[in-house]
């Protein structure tokens, strides 16, 4: 049977391991997708690394251009990163009529609505599965599993990386710096880890599937973004003592006046599943209407673990490139045509619950005044702790952990405590999830 042809752009740690993944199981793979797939061209500015690798299975150029200019390569796989390049190769190779499979998250978020409208005008398809959760197929659960549903929320451990330095910190005492760089050794992180550590990884992986599971417009520019680097190991610890763990979460959810997309250092109950999900593993919970919650756990990152998503994709193209555009899966699960353009609430306007530590005097009559400010600003509290301070100390921690309450009432609130003499330093605020 005659092999459908690949040209595979970057041959770094996904690269590598989907040739590798494709050569070793292509026997099952072929009986699945009912033709071989074959990796003909694969293009590395890296030509050593190229070599090495396909050891002469494969054409090696530098030249990506020329992949996603040849004739006889019928799919295209982008997995060099980053938006400039990669968004060049992505829409010639569309205009060339070939269909794409990536695994670039960050591509898709700032691109993705120009990238799947010029995908969809030229009949061609675009895989995506190993963009969010590397392995774990959430985006064939939200395209096809869940499509009986209204989605209500989505919350997830979406970042390998931050979490392995999370549970690391925690479980080993490791310092965050030696952490970060056993990810990096071990292919979990971005070339810029700060798109890991921030936040922003996340929050590209959210936006994708806040617009698979709403059917709105990508809107990465709106989402909020936090990430792990400000986190207090102070913080770890009360939250421990409260019964909650801390988790780098991208939530996004459905509201009467918008869609809430965010990512920051979540407290969640201890007793949760999601809440035991360590390393670099990740998990995705979506709350729909008629199912209920469905949790999805799996490898997020790493060589074969995402080269299991990326041949995926391929199979899905091979077995249904011949189709009818009009009868393949919508790219982000809803008809181009029934796309809405919800907006994205503005972090003041998400309603959550809140950790709060303050530092203060150890005095009396302290505590009503900060009860009575978040009383006045209709917050109201659900539990406390108060250190005992230390022998000579004068300052103590007080932690309040607050209802279901609006992000902008905590700021007002928060604004008039640290303006009292009693409080001497800036508020750590955490938000909360009950994922229940
Ligand atoms: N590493 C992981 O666990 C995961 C990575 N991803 C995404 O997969 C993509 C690839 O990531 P990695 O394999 O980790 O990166 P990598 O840095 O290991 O590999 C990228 C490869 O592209 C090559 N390259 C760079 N510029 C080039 C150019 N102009 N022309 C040809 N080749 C070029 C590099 O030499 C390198 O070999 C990224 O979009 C990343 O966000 C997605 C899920 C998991
Ligand atoms: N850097 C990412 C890789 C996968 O998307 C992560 O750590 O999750
Ligand atoms: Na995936």
């Amino acid at each position: 049977m005659k092999p459908i042809n690949v040209g595979l752009l970057g041959i770094g740690t996904v690269g590598g391991g989907t040739f590798n993944v494709l050569a070793r199981n292509e026997a099952e793979i072929t009986r699945r997708a009912g033709r071989p797939i074959r990796i003909t061209k694969v293009a590395d500015k890296n030509l050593e690394l190229a070599r090495q690798v396909t050891a002469g299975r494969a054409e090696v150029t530098d030249d990506a251009f020329s992949v996603v200019s040849d004739p006889e390569i019928d799919i295209v796989i982008e997995l060099i990163g980053g938006y400039g390049i990669a968004r060049e190769l992505v829409l010639k190779a569309i205009a060339n009529g070939k269909h794409v499979v990536t695994a670039n998250k960050a591509l898709l978020a700032v691109h993705g609505n120009e990238i799947f409208a010029a995908a969809h005008e030229k009949g061609v398809m675009v895989g995506f599965e190993a963009a969010v959760a590397g392995g774990i197929p959430i985006i064939k659960a939200l395209r096809e599993g869940l499509s009986a549903n209204r989605i209500q929320w989505i919350a997830g451990i979406i970042n390998g990386t931050t979490n392995f330095i999370l549970s690391e910190m925690r479980d080993k005492g490791l310092s965050f710096d030696t952490v970060l760089k056993e990810a990096q050794r071990l292919g979990y992180a971005e070339a810029d880890p700060t798109f890991d550590i921030e936040g922003i990884d996340a929050a590209h992986k959210i936006t994708i599937l806040s617009a698979l599971a709403f059917g709105i417009r990508m809107q990465f520019d709106k989402a909020h973004v936090e990430g792990i680097s400000k986190l207090d190991a102070d913080d770890i610890k009360y939250a421990e003592q409260l019964g909650y763990r801390i988790k780098l979460l991208g939530i996004t959810r459905r509201r009467p006046e918008g869609v809430e997309l965010r990512v920051h250092p979540t407290l969640i109950p201890a007793k949760r599943l999601i809440a035991n999900v360590e390393g670099a593993m990740n998990a995705v919970l979506v709350q729909g209407d008629a199912v209920g919650a469905t949790l999805y756990y799996g490898k997020g990152a790493g060589a074969e673990p995402t080269a299991s998503a990326v041949i995926a994709d391929l199979v899905d193209v091979t077995r249904m490139h011949t189709a009818d555009p009009e009868h393949r899966v919508p790219h982000l699960a809803f008809q181009p045509g029934a796309v809405e353009d919800t907006p994205i609430l503005p972090l003041s306007e998400v309603e959550t619950s809140y950790y709060l530590r303050l530092r203060v005097e150890d005095k009396p009559g302290v505590l009503a005044d900060i009860t009575r400010i978040l009383a006045d600003q209709q917050i109201s509290i659900d539990a406390m702790i108060q250190r005992e301070p230390a022998e000579g100390e004068s300052q103590t921690d007080i932690i309040m952990l607050t209802h279901i309450t609006r992000e902008k009432n905590v700021d007002a609130a928060i604004a008039r405590i640290e303006a009292l003499p009693v409080v001497k330093k800036q508020v750590i605020r955490l938000r909360m999830e009950e994922l229940g």
